[in-house]
């Protein structure tokens, strides 16, 4: 193997050293596809040769496209680049993902012509994008190749005076986003995500969506990014989650939303599901909790903090009632608490929003009046809607995911059990999709 390896550099070298002697590259040329030879190697099965290939490494394999026609073939196969991206880069389902079903963009079609050696040396040259999740409670923001946000701001919906042009309020919000990762505008690709807002289907609501997404293109390019996708967070969600399709539950911060999205749009006319308890309802009803049982806080930060740290959703809250459910937790420069019932009480306001005094349906409710709507539009044959996916900070709720949804959604003995998916509050997935 060392042999051949070594005959193979050799044989590399020799071209590349003829690459200036125009002469020799067309007999080259011109020998290797008359006769389709390899010369020393002709000798050599296909796949051997390949798996010498492999052993070099995608730049060898790249120059040796240049040698000969013959070798061009042989090293453009897909599973050679499929086995470079596999092996080079952390998360190339991911990338495979965004390529085969992103990369042409919506409506989304089945894989195109792009070959995955050309694929391989676009990820080379753009290695990551900023992620920017303008969330209507909480802007998070940081690398798509990182598994979290690297920091949070205001959301762009409060930035600068209210008066000024949403233009330049966008402006000051990217530049301070900027400003905070250290780095250029211009030098990185960057995707925006934008609060599901104005759900309707009305004239009025789409004008809106469109105004706003123009917006931040235009300021966007105005600071010369090289690409920018805006795109509706719950479709984000669904591609963090590599689906296309499925209804997304995005906990958000004001309110919930069960979301239908087919092949990467949002079915608006079958309707989108707002149940109004969000992450900040849980929050306000915990603190309540904790004052009817007199303990002290100083701040509704630290009320939050508990909620994150102690909070739960109980797989059958009345079962729950009778356990002992007893925890403590040290709040920073607050010293300890200790909560019991409140640990699923706070969560429980999701399926139980009177106990918030909130006249509104359950999630799971929701999830399955939208599931419903799905089935009855009829608008693909397979069991698109039957795959949820829980976004949002309060997604991380445990027990959420894992226990309560399943059971609340199986709506008769033949339904399929939903696939439930969670996302962490920021998209994390790299989804590279370009402008
Ligand atoms: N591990 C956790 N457990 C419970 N709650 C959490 C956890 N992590 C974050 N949260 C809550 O999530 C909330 C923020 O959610 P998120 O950042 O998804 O809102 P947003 O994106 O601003 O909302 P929207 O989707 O409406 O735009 C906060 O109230 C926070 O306490």
């Amino acid at each position: 193997m060392a042999m051949l390896l070594r005959k193979v550099l050799a044989s590399m070298s020799n071209r590349s050293l003829s690459n200036g002697d125009s002469s020799e590259r067309n007999r080259l040329s011109s020998s290797s596809s008359s006769s389709s030879s390899l010369g020393a190697f002709d000798q050599i099965p296909s796949d051997i040769l390949m798996q010498i290939v492999k052993l070099l490494g995608p730049k060898e394999a790249a120059m040796m496209s240049t040698v000969s026609k013959y070798w061009k073939s042989l090293v453009s196969d897909d599973r050679l680049w499929i086995f470079f991206l596999q092996n080079d880069q952390d998360l190339s389902d991911s990338v495979f993902f965004a390529e085969i079903n992103l990369r042409s963009g919506y409506p989304l079609e089945a894989f195109s012509q792009l070959s995955f050696m050309r694929i391989y040396s676009q990820r080379m040259q753009v290695p990551g994008s900023i992620i920017i999740d303008g969330g209507s409670g909480y802007c998070k923001f940081g690398w798509s190749k990182d598994v979290c946000p690297s920091g949070r701001s205001a959301t762009f919906l409060e930035f600068g005076n209210i008066e000024s042009p949403m233009s330049s309020r966008l402006r000051q919000f990217f530049s301070i986003i900027y400003n905070r990762m250290q780095v250029k505008a211009a030098a990185q690709p960057v995707v925006v995500s934008i609060p599901i807002l104005h759900y309707d289907d009305t004239e009025s609501a789409k004008a809106s969506r469109r105004q706003l997404k123009e917006a931040i293109y235009a300021t966007l390019f105005d600071m010369n990014v090289p690409a920018a996708c805006a795109i509706n967070q719950a479709t984000l969600a669904l591609y963090a989650a590599r689906r296309t399709s499925g209804i997304v539950v995005n906990i958000g911060f004001q309110v919930t939303s069960v979301v239908p999205i087919l092949h990467g749009k949002v079915m608006r006319k079958v309707g989108v599901e707002v149940v109004g308890v969000g992450a900040l309802k849980l929050t306000g009803f915990l603190r309540e909790l904790m004052q009817q049982n007199n303990i002290n806080f100083e701040s509704l930060y630290t009320v939050r903090t508990l909620k994150e740290n102690l909070c739960y959703v109980a797989y059958d809250y009345d079962a729950e009632l009778l356990k002992h459910t007893q925890a403590s937790f040290e709040a920073t420069a607050e010293g300890w608490f200790t909560l019991s019932k409140e640990r699923f009480q706070t969560g429980e306001i999701l399926f139980q929003p009177r106990m918030a005094g909130v006249r509104a349906m359950g999630l799971h409710q929701a999830v399955a009046l939208c599931m419903d709507h799905c089935h009855a539009a009829e608008l693909a044959s397979d069991d698109w809607f039957k795959t949820i996916v829980l976004t949002g900070g309060t997604a991380c709720l445990p027990g959420l995911a894992v226990e309560h949804l399943p059971q609340s959604l199986v709506r008769d003995e033949k339904a399929v059990s939903p696939k439930i998916e969670t996302q962490p509050p920021m998209v994390t997935a790299p989804i590279h999709v370009l402008a």
